[in-house]
């Protein structure tokens, strides 16, 4: 038998041949099953049972399985392996097979593959977070990027080219990027460097005159105009995530919202490195905890978080979007019971967006229709309860937030409280709605009782009190006692009334033309009950994706209220207050806080020290300080504040003026990259470079520490350099943190330079942090005292003491090489360790004495005592 081929795994063969590159997930009856090194693959990912299932072409076929129930957590595990699935399903019954022939194998296909950019399912999403899948395209050097999240059918496209790919691909942190075969070298570096599965589609699915009359189909549009006026390129990187979409979801298209073309000179340009170094939506573990997002996140639904991480993601530039946005802030924060009433409201909330996707995608159930009929019923009070007089953006949010109320209607009428997950077993649709299905419904249920009536019936009429009524797939209804009944049962009179069906060890089982007429009856009506409510099923699914545009603007404005009541409570509970934002180039903040490390500080009871900066006369300040002073958090909650001031929020701060930032660089802390085979240096100097290079004279710029990463001379010529630059070249707004206390000095030559330094105490040979900053210079680094606090041997720190004390000596005098000469050897033995020694006889003696009550001559009389004791030990 070795050579032949079953026809399953023919079937098998075939579908696994149009989908190479995915695991195969072949369903059989309750469970997928992956055969040959696909199950080799995911038994491994999964850390599940690899077995073997007959022979292929003479090799043993190895195979493993997941229960089908059980699937979604098994897709999960493996995307986040970086492996793609495709669900190949059973699309007949095996009961349908059978009729086409005997040895007919069910009909099977593909009806989606599921990649990390194509989830829908809330169990392998994150709620609080969009989970975008993208495309760039390239044509004829013009590059776009398209991105969408498929879970709520947002959509954009942004014109972009290379350089600006990899700072745009951070501010998305897509989870796939679709590229074409012929940029496939080019690119996926960069996609894999911002943390996304990188994904090639063929060329054609990128052409963009075909791509254009897909995507005029997709919106029953003639053309796309109507939108926007796309370049080429956002044609094709638009119509390569349709194709794509078309690909995987198999046909089944998801509610794509019309195209939004992005501008970039709308938002705050921030790159991927600085993005990194504040920690704005992404802490330093990859995670949302450590993130600026994490802590100012007090929203109450899905749709709000993810409204506030796009925000913070493009602050923007626009100060009349800002000023409106903190309007509505104000407002909130003002009218305390509104913002009161409406997180009360929100918090019935749900995910509007997301089940409205699963519906389009038929991958939804009654419960997505109730979470929409309850987003629309909270939208109605939410609307009812508002004052008239809001600011302009709240206003518009509000009248968005009605007008669904004949779709609320009909699903009020239609729907019962809290319906089944799943639409197959019927029994959602709601009593009273309609006449026949209630019939039907009656007859289902009397059912059960007319049997139960019947049993008891029988068991008089044959007087055998065990007798039962029972069910099973096989034999449908019959009659059962048990064998030692036998013999009465299958003699007459009673014989005439029971036909016998089935013997076994020890039951024997009967049916009645009463029964099974009773039976036809019922199984007829549970049937008519399925069927009439999927109709129903179908029709609301129809009226509610009818709905979906106002639906979806809908979703949006519960999320800007949302948002807005989260962000006046964040300024109500944290003392925040609202920036003053202009079109100059001011910068002063008084009482600046970091939130993060305030939060952070608080379970210990710490408090966070407040400072001022103060950019607006002298726009460059240069810091100076010790180590662990706090030198970089002060740099970043500086750049923070004028994020969120960008957003629209209130800031950490007692008053805040803020010309509008264009740019925020930030060079904070050093790493190495050694993927990319860069040294911490030359990280450090390819970053610096890109700031010189690109900050204009409305950029924020923070850099730490510049030039530490090498020799002394060349770290401060570097660092110098830099200040000169951008003092003279890119004259932005920056703060500068170094060690290197020679730069100080540049105050003196640039105009616009000042000093500043974060304070320290000294104490019996201790630094004690006060975290102040003020204007002036620090006076030294007090490494070797933090560095005697972390914990280095006592011996290396007094070592270090007179290395520094003689290289500073040198420095004074001019001659650094020859103090170095000098220095005495380094004693490396270790030095003893201190001994516990018992307390000598005069220790022990003093030990006794209370001085207080010793008269004058008692006192004298000890010392000579005292003295008698040391001598006797001499
Ligand atoms: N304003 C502040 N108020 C209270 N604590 C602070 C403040 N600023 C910093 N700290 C505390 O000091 C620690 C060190 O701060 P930071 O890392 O900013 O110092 P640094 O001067 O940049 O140090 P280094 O020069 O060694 O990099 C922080 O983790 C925080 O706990």
């Amino acid at each position: 038998m070795s050579g032949t081929v079953t026809p399953m795994m023919a079937q098998f063969l075939e579908i696994k041949a149009d989908h190479p590159d995915a695991l195969l997930f072949y369903r059989m009856g309750d469970f997928y099953e992956l055969f040959f090194d696909d199950a080799v693959v995911a038994a491994g990912a999964l850390d599940i049972t690899l077995t073997k299932r007959g022979k292929h072409l003479g090799e043993d076929i190895a195979m493993c399985g997941v229960p089908h129930h059980a699937a979604e957590g098994y897709f999960l595990t493996l995307i986040r392996k970086g492996h793609r699935v495709a669900v190949c399903e059973q699309l007949e019954s095996p009961a349908e097979a059978k009729k086409r022939g005997y040895k007919a194998v069910v009909k099977r296909g593909v009806t989606r593959v599921v990649t990390p950019g194509t989830l829908t399912e809330d169990s392998l999403l994150d709620a609080r977070r969009h989970n975008f899948l993208a495309a760039y395209a390239n044509v004829r050097g013009a590059g776009a990027l398209a991105w969408v999240d498929i879970s709520t059918g947002a959509f954009s496209v942004l014109m972009c080219d290379e350089a600006k790919l990899g700072p745009e691909l951070a501010r998305l942190s897509p989870k796939e990027v679709l590229i074409s075969e012929a940029s496939e070298g080019d690119f996926t570096t960069i996609i894999a460097d911002a943390g996304a599965a990188v994904t090639v589609l063929g060329n054609a699915a990128f052409d963009s005159t075909n791509g254009e009359k897909r995507l005029n189909s997709l919106y029953s549009v003639k053309s796309l105009e109507g939108f926007g006026t796309f370049e080429r390129a956002e044609v094709a990187a638009m119509a390569a995530v349709v194709e794509y979409l078309d690909i995987t979801q198999k046909g089944k298209l998801p509610l794509l919202r019309p195209p939004m073309r992005e501008k970039r000179e709308a938002a705050m340009q921030i790159d991927a490195s600085t993005r990194k170094s504040l920690e704005l939506t992404h802490g330093m573990n990859g995670g949302r905890a450590g993130s600026l997002l994490s802590v100012i996140d007090k929203t109450q639904t899905a749709g709000g978080a993810r409204l506030l991480e796009r925000r913070l993601s493009s602050p923007s530039r626009d100060l009349s979007e800002i000023n409106a946005r903190q309007d509505a802030v104000a407002f909130c924060l003002e009218k305390g019971d509104v913002a009161a009433l409406l997180e009360d409201k929100l918090r019935e909330v749900p995910d509007l967006d997301r089940a409205l996707s699963r519906l389009s995608l038929e991958r939804g159930g009654p419960r997505d229709m109730t979470a929409i009929r309850s987003a629309i019923s909270q939208a109605r009070l939410i609307a009812d309860a508002l004052p008239m007089d809001m600011p302009e953006a709240l206003a518009k949010a509000a009248q968005d937030l009605i007008g669904q109320e004949p779709l609320l209607e009909l699903l009020d009428d239609a729907l019962i409280a809290e319906p089944p997950l799943l639409s197959r077993d019927g029994g959602f649709i709601a009593t009273g709605y309609d006449a026949e299905l209630d019939e039907f419904r009656a007859l289902r249920d009397e059912g059960r009782s007319v049997i139960a009536a019947l049993q008891s019936r029988y068991a008089e009429q044959t007087e055998i009190s065990g007798l039962k009524v029972k069910h099973n797939n096989v034999l449908g209804y019959f009659v059962e006692v048990t064998a030692t009944h036998s013999a009465k049962m299958l003699a007459a009179p009673l014989s005439e009334t029971f036909i016998h069906r089935q013997t076994t060890a020890n039951q024997v089982r009967f049916t009645t033309v009463e029964l099974s007429e009773l039976e036809t009856r019922i199984l007829n009506a549970g049937g008519r009950c399925l069927e009439i409510e999927k109709r129903h099923y179908s029709r609301l699914s129809a009226s509610i994706i009818d709905q979906a545009p106002n639906l979806f603007v809908l979703a949006r404005a519960l999320s800007e209220f949302d948002l807005n009541a989260a962000l006046a409570r964040l300024a109500r509970e944290e003392g925040w207050t609202r920036p003053s934002m202009t079109s100059e180039r001011e910068f002063l903040i008084t009482g600046g806080r970091h939130p993060v490390v305030e939060a952070a500080l608080k379970p210990s009871g710490t408090q966070f020290v407040a400072n001022d900066c103060n950019l607006s006369e002298e726009s460059i300040w240069l810091l100076t300080g010790p180590n662990m002073a706090g030198k970089s958090t002060y740099l970043r909650q500086n750049a923070l504040v004028a994020v969120l001031a960008q957003i629209g929020a209130f800031v950490p701060a007692k008053s805040a003026t803020i010309g509008v930032v264009s740019q925020i660089f930030s060079r904070v802390g050093a790493s190495d990259d050694l993927s990319k085979g860069q040294s911490t240096f030359m990280v450090e100097m390819v970053e610096t470079a890109a700031i010189l290079n690109q900050a204009d004279d409305r950029a924020l710029v923070i850099l730490d520490e510049i030039g530490r990463g090498t020799a002394t001379y060349d770290g401060l010529s570097i660092a110098w350099a830099t200040l000169e630059h951008l003092h003279d070249v890119n004259r932005c707004r920056a703060l500068f943190a170094t060690h290197y206390h020679e730069m100080t000095s540049l105050s003196d030559k640039l105009d616009t330079v000042a000093n500043a330094t974060v304070t320290v105490k000294e104490w019996d040979g201790d630094v004690i942090f006060l975290h102040e900053v003020k204007r002036g210079t620090a006076d030294r680094s007090y490494g070797v005292q933090v560095a005697r606090l972390a914990g280095l041997p006592a011996k290396v720190v007094a070592r270090a003491k007179v290395v520094l004390e003689a290289l500073e000596k040198g420095e004074r005098e001019g001659k650094q090489k020859a103090v170095i000469d000098d220095l005495p050897l380094f004693n490396a033995t270790p030095a003893p360790a201190p001994q516990k020694t018992a307390p000598s006889e005069v220790e022990a003696r003093l030990k006794d004495i209370l001085p207080d009550d010793l008269s004058p001559k008692e006192a004298l009389d000890l010392i000579y005592e005292l003295r008698g004791l040391v001598k006797t030990s001499e």
